[in-house]
C-alpha cells in the first residue's frame, strides 16, 4: 500500500543537495545525482547516497543553526545564502554487535517557514508514537559494579533522555531494598509512564520484587498462594547496565551498553517477560527471571559469598573449589511439561526480536485470562492438556532452571541456548550424579558448539511448574544435629575431609534460597521490558547507500 506522503522537499545536508520526504512512518533523503561532465559525455557523480529512517526511530527534531563545521567549505557562504535556516534530526543507528547510537543529520532549508513546516511535521509524527515514555521513575545503585551508576547516568543516560524530552524523577539508593521498599509502599506509580534502574542483576530483581509485589497487592492477590495467577505489572521496566554481570540486560538487548539501552527506552520499546515465583511451605519466597540452580551453581554462589572481597573473581575461585568438591544431591524433581509449547529446549530456534514462539504463547496467554475473567470453563487448563505432573527421583549435581537462554559475555549461547523470554515455561536441565570428567566435558560443552544437553547422564525438559523435595529433611535443627553426629562443625567448611552437606542452596538470580525444597510456577509475560529482544542483523540497500551520505 502507497505510504501517504506527509511532505516533501529539496534540502541541503553537508552542502549537497538532497530530495527529503516524510512518508507517514520513513523519513528518508535521497541526493539528486549530479551529472559531471568529462570529455565527450556526461557520467553520474560518485558520492550519490540515500538514507531512510523509521520515525519510530527518530529521538527528536529540533531547529538548529546550518551545519558551522562547513564553514571551511569554499561553498558555505553561498548556501548561507541560499539556504539560512536548518533543523536536526537525532536518530537510531546501529552499530556492530547490537549497539545502538544517537547520530544527528542537519538539513537546511532555503526559508525559516519551510524549515519549520518540517520541524512541525515530524514532531506531529511523532507525537502519534503512543508507546514512548513521557516521565520516568529512576532509580541509580551507586555501588553496583565497578560504582559507576551515577557518573553512567548523568553523563550518557540523562542527555539522551532531556533531548527526547523524557521528564525523570531521580532516587540515587541509600541502601539495598531502598528501591525495592519504596515501590512498594511510597511511590506513586500513577505519575509514571516506567521505572528504570541503573545497576546490575541485583538492582533490577530489587525493582521488580517492589513492582510485582504492589500490583499483586493492589489487585488483591495473595503471593503466598502458590495456585493464584498473578497480575501483570503495567509500567514498563528499563535497565540501564551498570552491574557486575548484567545477564538480564545482555539477554534482552543483546549487549550491555548504557547508551543502548537509553535508546530503546526513549523509544518505547516493549519486550514481555516470563517470571517464576518460588514457594516454600506455602510461603512466598522471591520471584526468578533467569536462573535458578540448586547443586553446582547455588554452591558456587554460596562459597562464593563468603569472598566479596575478591570481586568478580571470587566467582571462578568458587567454581573451581566446587567442581573439585564434586558434591551430589539426593531428592525428588516433579515437573509439569510444557505440552502446548512450539518450542523445545533442543531445537536449534533462538528467541530473538519479534519471536514468533513468545508471541503465540502470549496470545494463549491472554485469551486464557479472558476466558477465566469472563467465568468460562479453563479447567484442565493448568496442566497443559495432558501429560500430567512427571516425577524423577535421584542423585543430581545440578538442577537447573533457565527461564531464558541465561547468555551472557562469559557463556554467549547460555545455560539453555533455545530457551524463550515470554513462552511461559522454563527449561529444566537434570545433571544426574556422574564422574569429574563427565561433568567437566558438559560445563565445557556451555562454550563450544556441541549440545550440552547430549549426554546421557544430562536431561532437559520444558515445563510450566516444577517442584523440588530433598531426600533429607531440611529443617535447621535436623541438619545442624545430622552434622554435629557425622562429622562435627569443622567438616561443613572442609569437604576435603570427606564429608558432604546433605543439601545444597538455590540459587535464585543471584541471591542464596535456604530452603531447599521449593515450589517454583512460571507466570507467562508478567513484566514488559523496555527492550525487543535480540535483534538480528539486516543489511538493506539504504545501509549500503549510507556510506555516501
Ligand atoms: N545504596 C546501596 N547500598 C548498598 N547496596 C545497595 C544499594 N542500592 C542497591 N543495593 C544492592 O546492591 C546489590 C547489587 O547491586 P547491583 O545488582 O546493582 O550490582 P552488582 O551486584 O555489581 O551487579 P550484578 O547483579 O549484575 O552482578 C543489589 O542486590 C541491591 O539490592
Amino acid at each position: 500500500m502507497e505510504k501517504q506522503r506527509v511532505l516533501s522537499s529539496q534540502l541541503l545536508v553537508k552542502n549537497r543537495v538532497f530530495e527529503v520526504a516524510l512518508d507517514g512512518d520513513l523519513l528518508s533523503w535521497r541526493e539528486l545525482v549530479r551529472r559531471t561532465r568529462i570529455s565527450g559525455g556526461v557520467r553520474d557523480a560518485l558520492r550519490a547516497g540515500s538514507r531512510s529512517v523509521a520515525v519510530s526511530e527518530i529521538i527528536a527534531v529540533r531547529e538548529t543553526e546550518p551545519d558551522s563545521c562547513l564553514k571551511e567549505d569554499g561553498r558555505w557562504q553561498k548556501m548561507a545564502q541560499t539556504h539560512p535556516c536548518a533543523f536536526t534530526v537525532s536518530y537510531v543507528e546501529r552499530g556492530s554487535q547490537h549497539c545502538w547510537r544517537c547520530v544527528d543529520v542537519t538539513f537546511q532549508c532555503p526559508d525559516g517557514a519551510l524549515c519549520q513546516r518540517w520541524v512541525q511535521a515530524i514532531k506531529e509524527q511523532l507525537s502519534l508514537l503512543t508507546s514512548r515514555p513521557k516521565r520516568l521513575l529512576v532509580y541509580i545503585n551507586p555501588y553496583g559494579g565497578k560504582r559507576q551508576g551515577k557518573r553512567i547516568y548523568e553523563q550518557k543516560v540523562a542527555p539522551l533522555f532531556a533531548r527526547a524530552s523524557i521528564s525523570t524523577e531521580v532516587i540515587v539508593t541509600e541502601r539495598a531494598n531502598h528501591a525495592r521498599d519504596h515501590l512498594n509502599t511510597e511511590a506513586d506509580l500513577r505519575r509514571y509512564s516506567g521505572v528504570v534502574c541503573v545497576g546490575g542483576d541485583g538492582m533490577f530483581s530489587e525493582v521488580i520484587h517492589g513492582l510485582l509485589a504492589r500490583t499483586q497487592r493492589d489487585a488483591g492477590v495473595d503471593q503466598n498462594c502458590a495456585e493464584e495467577s498473578l497480575v501483570p505489572c503495567t509500567l514498563r521496566v528499563g535497565i540501564i547496565p551498570a552491574g557486575s554481570t548484567d545477564c538480564i540486560c545482555y539477554a534482552t538487548v543483546g549487549i550491555n551498553d548504557p547508551i543502548t539501552s537509553a535508546l530503546h527506552i526513549i523509544v518505547g520499546d516493549s519486550q514481555p517477560m516470563d517470571v517464576c515465583s518460588i514457594h516454600h511451605n506455602n510461603t512466598f519466597l522471591r520471584y526468578s527471571v533467569s536462573l535458578l540452580g540448586y547443586g553446582f551453581y547455588g554452591d558456587v554462589l554460596a562459597d562464593s559469598e563468603s569472598k566479596q572481597w575478591m570481586g568478580p573473581a571470587r566467582y571462578d575461585i568458587s567454581g573451581v573449589k566446587t567442581f573439585l568438591t564434586h558434591n551430589y544431591y539426593e531428592g525428588t524433581v516433579s515437573f509439569l511439561p510444557a505440552q502446548s509449547s512450539l518450542g523445545s529446549p533442543r531445537d536449534k530456534t533462538r528467541c530473538s526480536a519479534g519471536c514468533y514462539v513468545c508471541l503465540h504463547s502470549g496470545q494463549l496467554h491472554s485469551q486464557d485470562r479472558r476466558a477465566c475473567e469472563g467465568d468460562e470453563d479453563v479447567s484442565g487448563r493448568e496442566d497443559d492438556g495432558a501429560g500430567g505432573w512427571q516425577v524423577l527421583r535421584g542423585k543430581f549435581l545440578a538442577i537447573n532452571s533457565a527461564s531464558m537462554s541465561c547468555a551472557c559475555p562469559r557463556s554467549p549461547k547460555g545455560l539453555s541456548p533455545a530457551a524463550h523470554l515470554a513462552d511461559g515455561t522454563a527449561d529444566l536441565i537434570l545433571v544426574r550424579k556422574c564422574s569429574r570428567l563427565n561433568f567437566l566435558r558438559h560445563l565445557l560443552r556451555h562454550t563450544s558448539k556441541d549440545d550440552q544437553f547430549d549426554l546421557d547422564f544430562v536431561e532437559v525438559h520444558r515445563v510450566r511448574r516444577f517442584r523440588f523435595t530433598p531426600r533429607h529433611c531440611e529443617s535447621e535443627l535436623d541438619l545442624k544435629e545430622h552434622g554435629k553426629t557425622l562429622f562435627g562443625h569443622i567438616c561443613r567448611d572442609h569437604p576435603a575431609c570427606g564429608c558432604t552437606a546433605l543439601n545444597s542452596s538455590w540459587n535464585c538470580d543471584g541471591e542464596i534460597l535456604q530452603q531447599a525444597a521449593i515450589d517454583v510456577g512460571v507466570h507467562c509475560q508478567l513484566i514488559r521490558l523496555f527492550a525487543r529482544g535480540i535483534e538480528e542483523p539486516v543489511i538493506t540497500e539504504d545501509m549500503r547507500g549510507l556510506n555516501a551520505v
